[in-house]
């Protein structure tokens, strides 16, 4: 309305946050909370029925429930014919509507490990006490490993048949996240950020007591393009929204400070065109006709290795069939013909298969690797298949999928940047650089593979048994290692030259630019990243509060 746009254009704020993804509403919430004037910027719209989404499954229809709230549409995600909701600027997948990944993510959360935040990790020191914040999370957002409304478990016959191949080979079951820390020869059901059988996350819960606070203030549909900077100093955030400044440009109060919450791809792009990163990235900005216009001039770049040390893990999947499987048809039809029954339970009181992302058990064991250094393998298994790859006869109704993923102790360091339209990409692919993390990944496959004689009837069908898990590791299409779980682009540290933002998350060479998203993240965490980001956010904007010279 015009009397928004008329008392928003005025308004300064003392912080400014680019991005409403699992960082930034974390930040958002807690900045807030503590009094100062919050502005949330995100450059997508509604994405879950509560924030205002319509895109609703045609079986849910004329109900609240959109595709992001229901977790067993988690598949029906990447075969949509019109993926709006995907980043259209970056050739990975990222989530580009409110709640960024974690509105269109497996759901899969772990609660860190002391371990994830050891120096031996990547931090720098003074971040090593993550657990009052980590249990600041788990107060907001609990796990739970049975998210069905009626408590009950269902789809779970993979669970016994991991039972039968992990126990023989000395793993142990637990309930994963009430003993974080124990990440070796242990088994699960897997566990999820979801509330009630919906998706839930930050955005229903942080961003819920943020909401309601006057000093608080979330407007979507605003792309940012870069920070507003003379110097070290930053004076305003440039966006694409003339109601919200003069040229669009948001100002700061006096001592205002801005926080880049845009993801691993998102807010490097943004660094860049801030005039921010490795010269060969700016000289990109410079030469696009649009950007450069806006780009300081070169005397003020700051040379910083933004995209530089990025890790994401590197995962392989194993795929089975087992006469007590039902492969859930693959989940290919959940969008449009589920099966009526558990569509109908789930609409019900949302509880059912569809109160569950795909995932059904999850594992860990330790490997040490001929470098000295210990490397931690997951294993996340779920009915059905991404693609079967085989000469064997094979029960189409009876496959599931083993993803084995190196996780914590991954060494290989790829590169993320643009490319001249400012397109975010992976340059140097980060799976697999250091053979050392391909021997752990392959040693760990063929422990799994050499259980598989103890399970009566289980069957390995990718690879079939005409090729060696040698050749399928060696051969193994690198695009498909992808695990979305992109961190290090903007990495904490104490040293310039190879870190981006200092130990309060202040990057380098600036007085009040921060990042609060994966992008800060060092080195991978032992299980997705999404529990591990949370409680980042909750430590840096603390970190952030107690720097002193703020709003
Ligand atoms: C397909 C997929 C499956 C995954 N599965 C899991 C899982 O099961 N468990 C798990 O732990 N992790 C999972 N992840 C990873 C997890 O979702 C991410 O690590 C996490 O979301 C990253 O958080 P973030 O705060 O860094 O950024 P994001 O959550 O990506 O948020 C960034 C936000 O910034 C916004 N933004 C970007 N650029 C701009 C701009 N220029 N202006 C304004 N706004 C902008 C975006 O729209 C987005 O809302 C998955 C990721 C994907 C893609």
């Amino acid at each position: 309305s015009v009397t928004t746009a008329a008392s928003t254009a005025t308004t300064a704020y003392d912080y400014v946050i680019v991005g409403a993804g699992v960082g930034g509403i974390i930040a958002a919430d807690r900045l807030s909370e503590a009094g100062k004037k919050v502005l949330l910027l995100e450059r997508g719209g509604p994405s879950t029925g509560e924030t205002g989404g319509h895109y609703n499954a045609p079986w849910a229809m004329g109900t609240n429930l959109t595709k992001f709230d229901i977790p067993g549409l988690f598949e029906s995600l990447f075969s949509d014919p019109d993926p709006w909701y995907w980043c259209q600027d970056v050739t990975v997948f990222a989530g580009c509507l409110l709640g960024g990944g974690a509105t269109l993510n497996g759901g899969l959360y772990w609660y860190p490990t002391d371990a994830d935040f050891s120096v031996e990790n990547g931090w720098p020191s003074g971040w090593q006490d993550h657990a009052q914040y980590t249990n600041a999370v788990i107060a907001r957002l609990p796990s739970t490993d049975h998210p069905s409304t009626d408590g009950q478990r269902y789809l779970e016959q993979t669970f016994g048949v991991m039972q039968q191949l992990l126990e023989p080979q000395g793993y142990r079951q637990l309930t994963i996240n009430d003993e974080p820390n124990s990440k070796d020869h242990v088994y699960g059901h897997s566990a999820f950020d979801f509330i009630d059988g919906k998706r839930a996350g930050p955005v229903a819960t942080y961003l819920q007591t943020a909401k309601v606070r006057p000093n608080f203030t979330y407007k979507d549909f605003v792309y940012v393009s870069s920070v507003v900077r003379n110097g070290s100093q930053i004076t305003g955030v440039r966006t694409n929204d003339t109601s919200l400044g003069s040229g669009g440009v948001v100002s700061l109060t006096p001592n205002g400070r801005v926080i880049l919450s845009s993801g691993s791809y998102g807010t490097s792009r943004i660094l860049f065109q801030s005039g921010i990163g490795p010269s060969d990235m700016l000289a990109l900005v410079k030469n696009n006709v649009e950007a450069a216009v806006h780009l300081p001039l070169q005397s003020q770049w700051i040379n910083l290795p933004v995209g530089m040390n990025v890790s994401d893990n590197p995962s392989i999947n194993l795929v089975f069939t087992h006469p007590s499987v039902d492969s859930y048809d693959n989940w290919a039809d959940v969008w449009t013909d589920p099966r009526p029954a558990d569509a109908a339970q789930y609409l019900k009181n949302q509880s059912g298969v569809f109160a569950s992302a795909s995932p059904r058990v999850n594992f860990w064991r330790a490997y040490a690797g001929s470098d000295g250094i210990t490397r931690f393998m997951q294993g996340t298994v779920r009915p059905g298949a991404g693609s079967v790859d085989t000469t064997n006869p094979y029960n189409a109704s009876q496959v599931f999928t083993i993803t084995a993923y190196l996780s914590q102790g991954v060494t290989s360091r790829g590169r993320l940047g643009v490319n001249g339209s400012l397109t975010g990409m992976p340059l140097v692919n980060p799976w697999f650089q250091d053979p050392v993390d391909k021997a752990v990944l392959l040693e760990g496959i063929k422990d799994i593979v050499s259980g598989i004689s103890a399970v009566p009837n289980l069957t390995l069908i990718t690879p079939d048994n005409h090729t060696t898990i040698d050749a399928y590791v060696d051969t193994y299409d690198p695009a498909s290692m992808d695990s979305n779980h992109w961190v290090g682009a903007a990495k904490i540290g104490t040293d310039p030259t190879t870190a981006v933002v200092n130990t309060n998350a202040k990057v380098f060479g600036t007085n009040n630019l921060f990042v609060i998203d994966a992008s800060i993240i060092p080195a991978l965490p032992m299980g997705n990243p999404q529990g591990m980001i949370m409680s980042v956010a909750e430590q840096a904007t603390a970190k952030i509060l107690a720097l002193v010279g703020g709003p």
